[in-house]
């Protein structure tokens, strides 16, 4: 815990989803619900009371070439998975803005969301959340920009709420690539 902290970043790997570990009761428990457990604990914890979050959604490159292979639906947090595929989608070139999203960059918006509507219940604020391959420096300088510039708008912010376009909904708001 530390003083004049601006922003929490919460980092989690996609690729957990269908991995298991022992919680602190030594009951074997899907990591991706760990993590969702570690971020309701500090989401809620007095300490970081009205500040910025950034999730990092991380190990985008494991977790697009996972999904081809492990139903996402694995973890029982994600049973209501069902996402409709195009029987032309692309699974190359994540990075472009495409109108047929490969399955993984389905299933991390689905994520993403799943995180933003839970953050949302818990604080009744706006989660950021960034895809990240943690192997690419420039991906991870992009992300930790978007941080920086998440602050700036904070310091910035007047003391009214404004409403924000969104493609995802309102909880899924501020998403980033
Ligand atoms: N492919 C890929 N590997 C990554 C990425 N980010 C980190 N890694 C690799 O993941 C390894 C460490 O990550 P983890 O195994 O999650 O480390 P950890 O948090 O101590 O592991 P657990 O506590 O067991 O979950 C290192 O070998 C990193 O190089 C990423 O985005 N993509």
């Amino acid at each position: 815990m530390f003083e004049d902290v601006g922003m929490v970043i919460f980092c989690v790997s996609l690729s957990d989803y269908d991995q298991f570990s022992l919680d602190g009761n030594g009951s074997l428990t899907n990591k991706m619900v760990l993590s969702r457990k570690f971020f309701e604990t500090i989401v809620t914890h007095p300490t970081f009371d009205q500040m910025d979050f950034l999730l990092i959604l991380n190990k985008f490159d494991q977790f697009e070439k996972k999904m081809e292979q492990v139903s996402l639906t694995q973890c029982e947090w994600f049973s209501d998975f069902h996402p409709v595929i195009s029987r032309h989608r692309s699974n190359s070139n994540s990075n472009s803005i495409n109108h047929n999203p490969s399955l993984g960059q389905l299933a991390s918006h689905y994520i993403a969301v799943k995180f933003k509507r839970l953050y949302s219940s818990l604080t009744g604020r706006k989660l950021y959340v960034s895809l990240v391959k943690g192997l690419e420096p420039d991906n991870v300088d992009a992300a930790l920009k978007y941080a920086r510039e998440i602050m700036k708008w904070s310091e910035e912010r007047p003391n009214f709420s404004v409403s924000e376009y969104s493609i995802y909904s309102t909880e899924a708001s501020s998403f980033s690539h």
